[in-house]
C-alpha cells in the first residue's frame, strides 16, 4: 500500500478558487517539479523538509476527524505523487466529502479525468513571469470542466495579455471557471481589475488570496 509524504495538514478557510471562503481540509505533499519565481511555498519543495508518511488510513481517518467537508490536497505539486488516484477515490467513497486538487499545469489530468467519481481541479496556467510556462502541458486545458478552474497567477501586463490569448485560442471562458490571482506583492490588483476593464473580460474572476489578507502572509499552516 502507497504511503504520502506530508508536510503539513490543518484545517482553515479556503483562500484560493471556487470554495475560498468555506472551511477545508488541506494536505500538503512534498516536492514539486517545477520552480516557480513566486512559489509561496518552495519550503515544501526543499529535500530536507521534514515531513511525515502518512498510510491512506491515517490520512482517511485525520479527514474524519476533522469533519470538514472540502479536502484539498496541495503542494509541492500532489499530482506526482504515487498512488495519488487510489487516495482521491478513498476520499470519496465518503459521499460527504468534496475533493480539490491544486495543481501546477504541468501534469497529465487524464489518469485523473476517468475516475469513478472525479476531484474538482484547480488548475494553474503558468504564466511568462513565473519561468515554468515551457513546462505546460496544453492537453490539459481540454480537459477542464464546469467543475474546474483555471488560475493564471500574475504579476504583470504581460502576462496578463498571455492569460488572455490562451483563454481565447483555447476557448475556456465558459467551459471552466477562470481566475486572475495577483502574485502576491509583486501587482496591484487594481491593475488586474483595469485589465479586466480595458479588454471586457466577462466571466473572468479577480481572486485574492484570503489567508494573507487575514493571517501573516508568511504563515504556515492556516
Ligand atoms: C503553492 S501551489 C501548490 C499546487 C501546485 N504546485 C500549483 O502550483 O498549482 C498552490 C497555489 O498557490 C499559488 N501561489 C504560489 N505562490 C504564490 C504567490 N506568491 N502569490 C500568489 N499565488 C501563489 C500557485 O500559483 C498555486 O495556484
Ligand atoms: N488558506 C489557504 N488556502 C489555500 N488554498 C490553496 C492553498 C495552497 O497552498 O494550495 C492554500 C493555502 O495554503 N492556505
Ligand atoms: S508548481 Fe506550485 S509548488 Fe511548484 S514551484 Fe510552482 S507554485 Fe510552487
Ligand atoms: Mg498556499
Amino acid at each position: 500500500m502507497s504511503t504520502y509524504q506530508v508536510v503539513e495538514k490543518f484545517v482553515s478557510i479556503n483562500g484560493e478558487g471556487r470554495r475560498a471562503g468555506e472551511l477545508a481540509a488541506f494536505i500538503r505533499f512534498k516536492g514539486c517539479n517545477l520552480q516557480c519565481s513566486y512559489c509561496d511555498t518552495s519550503w515544501a519543495n526543499e529535500p530536507g523538509c521534514e515531513s511525515e508518511r502518512l498510510t491512506e488510513e491515517e490520512i482517511l481517518s485525520w479527514i474524519r476527524e476533522t469533519g470538514v467537508k472540502n479536502v484539498t490536497l496541495t503542494g509541492g505539486e500532489p499530482l506526482l505523487r504515487k498512488g495519488m488516484e487510489e487516495l482521491i477515490e478513498a476520499i470519496l467513497e465518503d459521499p460527504f466529502r468534496r475533493v480539490e486538487i491544486e495543481t501546477n499545469g504541468s501534469v497529465d489530468l487524464k489518469p485523473y479525468h476517468i475516475l469513478k467519481k472525479r476531484p474538482s481541479f484547480t488548475m494553474d496556467y503558468k504564466a511568462p513571469d513565473s519561468g515554468m510556462e515551457k513546462e505546460m502541458l496544453l492537453s490539459n486545458l481540454e480537459l477542464l470542466g464546469s467543475e474546474d478552474t483555471l488560475k493564471f497567477v500574475v504579476s504583470s501586463r504581460r502576462d496578463m495579455e498571455k492569460a488572455l490569448e490562451i483563454l481565447e485560442k483555447y476557448r475556456l471562458v465558459g467551459k471552466t471557471a477562470v481566475y486572475f490571482s495577483p502574485v502576491f506583492g509583486r501587482i496591484q490588483p487594481v491593475e488586474i481589475v483595469d485589465f479586466l476593464m480595458e479588454k471586457k473580460l466577462n466571466d473572468v474572476k479577480l481572486q485574492i488570496q484570503l489567508h494573507k489578507v487575514i493571517w501573516d502572509p508568511q504563515k504556515r499552516g492556516v
